[in-house]
């Protein structure tokens, strides 16, 4: 990598994990895009001081920026990226741990979407790895923690496919309520089959929903614009859509719907949310939907009560373990349950498609896609989930020794004092910082610094106790 770090002998072979991550790419980290021009163009050339200062300092490029996508993702994301110039590998599924952990060694930019587990034994060998793109809603399949105690930042979609899961819901809702998918089964194996019985409207029936977010209240909105009264069971308390209601308790919900759609996030509390115990407070013919994620619903308990009628019908769109890529079998994923899963009558199996649409992949592929590139050119937090939010305005680089600093530091006292101490040589034009929890981070633009400074001037912020990764734009 053409980078001023590697200009710098004594940084290398430091091998500790926060020391390694930082290497060349943080130091000399530059923007060689015009801080005016927006980050869809192209990159420019570098300005005059960086160009005029290669010779001993060379300024990062966006050419040496390397990106992984993986889990398909959409093309508008990926054009995003390479416009930028940044070197971008892009793979139609996610990868074993094994190769995952060879991948991710050598890039700067990892996108994925929710099959790809980005746990700390995956983070610990991404030793360039400075921020993480989930081209999705979810951000459980990353260690999140983990990725902010080593100055990695994650982005995601907020509500880009929230639409798309609504709708499919309301499709499966009706689909369940009429037995659609198995008359259709029939028929396509020539069957005709023309059956009320435990056939209905839903106009007129209750819908529960389990975390009323973005997907719920949408999901809200268009069940109530079907004549159906929507009840919620939220852990924080919510204006209801229209005329639906937040209901005390998840038994409340239970026992006061005929359809129940799971929309909370993968957590410690949600796991086996929906088990035995809650299935038989539900009422006798319910249907129960989940498009959140596999490990909320106890499927071996969801199959009995279909088997006993007490569930009448059921779709899923996730399951405890998922295929890495289309055309993997499915039958090995759930073990035991997939035969019984199969077998039963009125439920819908389908490949976790709940944001599967168009409108909501190019909408994630831009989103996600605009987040990292503002993150790796200008070190813009806004929207990331696991660091606190900072921004200042851009920075200028057609200013003479301008620098932007990025601090990302352990929260304890005392740091901001030592960090102003070094900064204090300079002129600080803007700064802000804020923490989240442990994790602290430092936004600074400074003006009146010398190329032949900044190496010293990174090399001093390292050395605090305090540094868990360092930046240095200019
Ligand atoms: N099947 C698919 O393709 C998709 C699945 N998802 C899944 O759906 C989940 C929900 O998505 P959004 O609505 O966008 O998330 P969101 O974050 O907007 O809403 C989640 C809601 O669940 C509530 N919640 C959290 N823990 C709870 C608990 N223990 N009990 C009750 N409520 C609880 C939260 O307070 C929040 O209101 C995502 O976390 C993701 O796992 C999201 C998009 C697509
Ligand atoms: O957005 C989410 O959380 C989803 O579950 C959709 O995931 P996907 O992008 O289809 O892997």
């Amino acid at each position: 990598m053409p980078t001023a770090a590697r200009d710098i002998p004594e940084r290398n072979g430091i091998d500790t994990l926060n020391r390694s991550v930082s290497n060349s790419f943080d130091l000399s980290a530059s923007l060689s895009t015009s801080p005016s021009a927006t980050f869809h163009s192209p990159p420019t050339s570098f300005s005059k001081q960086a160009s005029a200062s290669a010779k001993q300092l060379k300024p990062f490029q966006t050419a040496d920026v390397k990106v992984l996508l993986l889990e398909n993702v959409n093309q508008t994301g990926q054009s995003i990226l390479k416009k930028q110039g940044y070197q971008v590998e892009a793979m139609k599924s996610s990868l074993a741990e094994h190769e995952l952990i060879e991948k991710i060694k050598d890039v700067h930019v990892i996108g994925i979407r929710s099959k790809t587990q980005l746990t700390a034994n995956v983070l610990k060998h991404a030793k360039n790895l400075i921020v993480i793109g989930c081209f999705c809603i979810g951000t459980n399949q990353v260690d999140l923690k983990y990725a902010a105690e080593t100055g990695i930042c994650v982005f995601n979609s907020p509500f880009s496919n929230s639409r798309s899961v609504a709708e499919l819901m309301i499709g499966e809702i009706i689909a369940l309520a009429r037995q659609f998918t198995d008359r259709s089964l029939e028929l396509h194996k020539g069957v005709w089959n023309k059956v009320s019985t435990g056939c209905w409207e839903v106009r007129g029936k209750t819908l529960g929903i389990v975390g009323y977010g973005h997907v719920g209240s949408q999901l809200s909105v268009l069940a109530e614009s079907m004549g159906m009264h929507v009840i919620y069971y939220d852990v924080v308390n919510l204006m209801g859509m229209g005329t639906s209601r937040q209901v005390a308790s998840l038994d409340d919900l239970l026992q006061g719907a005929d359809f129940v759609t799971l929309h909370v996030p993968e957590t410690d509390e949600t796991k086996n949310m929906i088990s035995t115990a809650q299935i038989e407070k539900m009422r006798n013919g319910a249907y129960l939907i989940n498009a959140s994620r596999g490990t909320i619903v106890d499927i071996p308990a969801l199959i009995k009560a279909m088997q006993s009628g007490k569930i009448a019908g059921a779709a899923l769109d996730v399951y405890p373990n998922e295929p890495g890529g289309n055309g993997e079998n499915f039958h090995n994923q759930l073990n035991d349950f997939t035969e019984d899963l199969r077998n039963l009558k009125n439920i819908i199996l389908t490949p976790h498609i709940g944001g599967s649409t168009e409108e909501a992949q190019s909408a994630i592929g831009v989103e996600v896609a605009e987040a990292l590139v503002n993150y790796v050119n200008f070190g813009t937090t806004t929207q990331a989930v696991n660091m606190p939010e900072v921004t200042l305005r851009s920075l200028t680089l057609e200013e003479p020794n301008h620098v932007r600093v990025i601090y990302i530091h352990k929260n304890v006292p005392g740091v901001l004092r030592r960090v102003n101490e070094i900064l204090g040589d300079h002129n600080v034009d803007k700064q802000m910082t804020d923490s989240r929890g442990d994790v602290a981070y430092l936004m600074a633009d400074i003006s009146s610094v010398n190329v032949s400074e900044i190496k010293d001037l990174y090399q001093s912020l390292e050395d605090l106790g305090s540094r868990i990764r360092t930046r240095v734009l200019y």
